[in-house]
């Protein structure tokens, strides 16, 4: 158990962040704006983002843009509203999204809506609730919202929930703690959570607690700490996170650290990777540890950043 090794994961993150060469940067170089993501989010809440040269990562971020206003995933990569929204995090992130030509992103994130109000990820057109939730935070932490048709995105969305009061990728697709934050972070977001069978879907998201404290991402499954970011955050955007046992589920991520070289697994004794210390820290920054900033659980970034773009 123990207790988090902060030090130890800042230092992991920023000694990845720097690695171009090994293995997992190739694996990942395709959703290498991602991990930026993961990475920076992570160090702002353990309050060390600091310890980054911001203009190197912007002048990065930015060069990542394609002419048609979208991200890609790495320099020179196809846009796709999965990169574009990390892209405007890390921007939120350090205050910067006014670099951002605001109309150009929009008009893209826009272009990708369709007919049914669903989001196809990029041109190829594969739609999943997934894209729809990106596209919603995307505009709305760019104040854009109403450049896309708000009312018939929430009826798509909507349309996907299933008996059990989850959310599926598309009508009819199984429940899936994925999808379901997705989807409930967008209803948040639009202000429409009033669609939502809080009672029913609370009781579907606390079932995902196993007995070793962990949270599954469906029935049967095992814990995942990356589980502790999608069902977490859904149970607190419906107010049902005093249904699960907090202090065993801060236990079950406690013990998935490598407190020796820093980095957090999906589970106990797995190998650490940025993608699970993201949402290992994001989960205990839910579960208000001590130490960590606040997190957002609609919009996946520190408060006070949310706070700064709608508040100021
Ligand atoms: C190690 O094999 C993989 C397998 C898939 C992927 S992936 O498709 O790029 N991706 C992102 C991801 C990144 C890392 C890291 N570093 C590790 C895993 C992981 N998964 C896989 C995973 C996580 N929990 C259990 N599983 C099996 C999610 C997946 C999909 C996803 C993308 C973006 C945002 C959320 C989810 C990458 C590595
Ligand atoms: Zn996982």
């Amino acid at each position: 158990m123990g207790e988090l090794a902060g030090e130890k994961h800042a230092a992991y993150i920023l000694k990845v962040e720097k690695k171009k060469d090994n293995l997992e940067a190739v694996i990942m170089e395709h959703l290498r704006i991602n991990g930026a993501y993961w990475g920076l989010t992570t160090l702002d809440i353990l309050g060390k983002l600091e310890a980054v040269d911001q203009e190197t990562v912007i002048s990065w971020i930015m060069s990542c843009q394609h002419s048609s206003g979208g991200f890609g995933g790495n320099e020179g990569h196809d846009p796709h509203l999965l990169y574009t929204l990390s892209a405007i995090q890390i921007l939120a992130l350090f205050n910067k999204i006014e670099t951002l030509d605001i109309d150009k992103v929009s008009s893209y994130i826009a272009s990708l809506q369709n007919e049914d109000g669903s989001f196809s990820g990029d041109i190829w057109g594969e739609i999943d609730t997934r894209f729809s939730y990106v596209a919603i935070c995307s505009l709305a932490l760019i104040k854009r919202l109403d450049k896309i048709n708000v009312e018939n995105a929430v009826k798509y969305i909507v349309s996907c929930k299933n008996l059990d009061g989850g959310f599926g990728c598309t009508p009819g697709a199984e429940s899936h703690a994925g999808q379901i934050f997705c989807c409930i972070g967008a209803l948040a977001i639009t202000g429409s959570l009033h669609y939502v069978d809080k009672d029913l879907l609370g009781w579907w998201l606390c079932e995902r607690q196993t007995k070793s404290g962990g949270l599954n991402g469906r029935p049967e499954k095992l814990p995942d700490v990356c589980y502790s970011w999608w069902v977490l955050s859904s149970l607190i955007i419906i107010d049902r996170v005093h249904w699960i046992d907090k202090e065993k589920l801060v236990k079950f991520i406690l013990d998935c650290q490598d407190t020796e070289n820093g980095g957090i697994s999906d589970r106990p004794d797995d190998a650490v990777d940025v993608f699970h210390t993201y949402f290992g820290v994001a989960g205990l920054s839910l579960l208000e540890y001590p130490g960590l900033k606040a997190i957002d659980p609609a919009y996946a970034l520190p408060v006070d950043v949310i706070n700064r773009i709608f508040l100021h």
